[in-house]
């Protein structure tokens, strides 16, 4: 039974609750599983379309559009689902109002174990930290000039960072109603403007007693809330971290590593406890899908440049579901259940998709809570950890890769996501040699390109990564290659920055991911170097 505490930090705390039992705070689990979908799941939804109306009130230029594309769309008969997802503009509206004015406009994480964040900030274990949303909304750095403007259309082009937008929170205790909800408003955004016109009033008089707060004028905010918290749980040490008026003051580049930490229960930051899932509720269970994805790939012939049979992708898949699923290891009753897991049995299944338009956008497809740990573990948590997990990661993605560039091919221009044309002698050389599982000719070609400055170039940013990735998995000493690795990981960093560089990524022909693998994974395997 989890029991919690009346303050308002520690639903989220890690610690032993028992001491809390005994002060009589005794709120059971299913009350507050209640009370959170009636209070998380309601209001929360109803002040976000409340908002939206008000901006597109406000707003008639995007009024306009909204109803055109509803109109183009829906008409005025029955909404259906795969309209949804068709109505890009209606989407764009509900993301810029959550940006303005979220309906949460922060959240509380606990710190596990020491922290030193950014090189500087000091956050001893136990603290409890809150994450400033609308500030890090309102960054003029991330989002422009106009950041405090209503311009839904601003989305076309995603967040411009993978944590610059966070209504609802990210990490493990992110919002389970995020998809619901935003389906909820889609409908009823719809329905109400294929009935209702809503214009302002020609004037509007504040009613006596209210005071109307600006957007720009968020400072209410801190102060609001630090005293509100003070007094309700003024025994607890507290670091206040606002986003809201120090990201535009130090800047992203530091206010962004920061957020990564708070806002992932500090998992992200550090490599999280337990990456190679030994110690959960079904470890067993784990160690032997773990064991079977790491015997597909590597005694499935060719399967390191090759994309494997789908039969048998499919019978792992299956017989993988089912050994968790009779261990229970799919129940949401454990917190502590192998995460890393779950993806890898979520990265294989997405192989088997065969839909050109769901494999064109593998992870914008499959939503946030699958984006987002492939993101983080992809640019914040170190591959060599990955590598020591046991996780096959970059085969893993090496198959959705080979998988994804088989299904668009002809359908998308894969020649430009991988910066090519016809006479690219680099990548021809490559093609060829992947074809052949022979890392010696990648490594011929490679050395060529490197050398030819007439060839250098050829290819463009993944040639570039593609060269270094086969650099490194023909390094022999230990060391170098695990300093490759670090500069393939930075490499990566600069080029993926949210789920849709990825689907590109991950389109891409060029060996990159196979050649990440045969890199990284060799370390798992070989005993961890030692320090010199
Ligand atoms: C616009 C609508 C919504 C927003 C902005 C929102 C925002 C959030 C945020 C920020 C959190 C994390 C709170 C924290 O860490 O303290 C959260 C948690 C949660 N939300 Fe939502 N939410 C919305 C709609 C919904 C809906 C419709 C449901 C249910 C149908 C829902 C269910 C939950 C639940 C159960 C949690 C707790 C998750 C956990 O602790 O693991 N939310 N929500």
């Amino acid at each position: 039974m989890h029991y919690v505490d009346p303050c308002c930090f520690d639903r989220r705390c890690t610690h032993d609750q028992t001491d809390w039992l005994e002060r009589g705070a005794k709120h059971c689990a299913q009350d507050m599983i209640v009370l959170t979908f009636l209070f998380a799941g309601q209001d929360s939804t109803a002040a976000a379309m409340a908002s939206c109306l008000c901006f597109l009130t406000a707003s008639p230029r995007c009024k306009a559009k909204l109803l055109q594309e509803i109109d183009d769309v829906v008409g005025t008969g029955q909404l259906k689902w795969e309209h949804l997802s068709q109505m890009p503009y209606l989407d764009w509206c509900i993301k810029e109002t959550m940006r303005l004015v979220p309906p949460a406009v922060g959240f509380a994480r606990q710190a596990r174990g020491d922290q030193l964040l950014g090189g500087k900030w000091r956050i001893p274990d136990g603290t409890p930290v809150i994450v400033n949303a609308m500030g890090m909304h309102y960054s003029k750095a991330l989002w422009g000039d106009d950041a405090y403007d209503f311009r839904p259309e601003r989305w076309e082009q995603g967040a411009p960072h993978r944590f610059a937008f966070i209504p609802f929170a990210v990490g493990p205790r992110a919002c389970t109603g995020r998809e619901f909800t935003v389906v909820e408003q889609k409908i009823t955004m719809v329905k109400l403007f294929q009935n209702f016109d809503f214009r302002r009033p020609a004037e509007v008089q504040p009613e006596a007693g209210y005071t109307t707060v600006k957007c720009g004028d968020a400072k209410w905010l801190g102060d609001g809330f630090k005293s509100q918290l003070k007094n309700q749980c003024n025994k607890f040490r507290f670091v206040y971290v606002y986003f809201m008026l120090g990201a535009a003051a130090i800047g992203p580049g530091k206010v962004l590593p920061l957020l990564v930490a708070l806002s992932g229960c500090w998992a992200q930051l550090a490599v999280p406890e337990d990456l190679e899932c030994e110690r959960g509720p079904h470890a067993a269970v784990w160690k032997q899908v773990k064991q079977r994805f790491r015997s597909l790939l590597e005694e499935t012939p060719g399967a390191l440049f090759n994309p494997i049979p789908e039969e048998k992708l499919k019978t792992v898949v299956d017989e993988t579901i089912a050994d968790v699923k009779a261990a229970g290891g799919f129940e949401r009753t454990s917190t502590d259940e192998c995460g890393y897991g779950k993806l890898a049995l979520q990265l294989l299944s997405v192989c088997l998709v065969s839909d050109p338009m769901a494999v064109a956008q593998t992870v914008q497809s499959a939503g946030e809570s699958f984006a987002s740990p492939v993101l983080t573990l992809l640019l914040d948590i170190p591959w060599v950890a990955t590598a020591l997990s046991g996780w096959p990661l970059f085969g893993l993605l090496a198959q959705v890769s080979l998988r994804k560039a088989g299904v668009l091919e002809g359908i998308v221009d894969l020649e430009s996501i991988d910066g090519v044309n016809k006479g690219s002698v680099y990548f021809t050389a490559m093609r060829k040699a992947m074809v052949a599982s022979d890392l010696t000719a990648m490594a011929d070609a490679t050395v060529k390109y490197l050398d030819n400055p007439d060839v250098a170039g050829d290819g463009g940013a993944l040639g570039a990564l593609t060269a270094l990735a086969t650099q490194a998995a023909v390094q022999s000493n230990v060391q170098e290659r695990l300093n490759l690795i670090n500069g393939l990981q930075e490499a990566m960093k600069k080029a993926v920055h949210n789920s849709q560089d990825l689907d590109l990524m991950l389109a891409t022909r060029w060996p990159l991911w196979s050649l990440i693998h045969f890199t990284v994974d060799a370390i798992s395997v070989a005993p961890p170097p030692v320090k010199a």
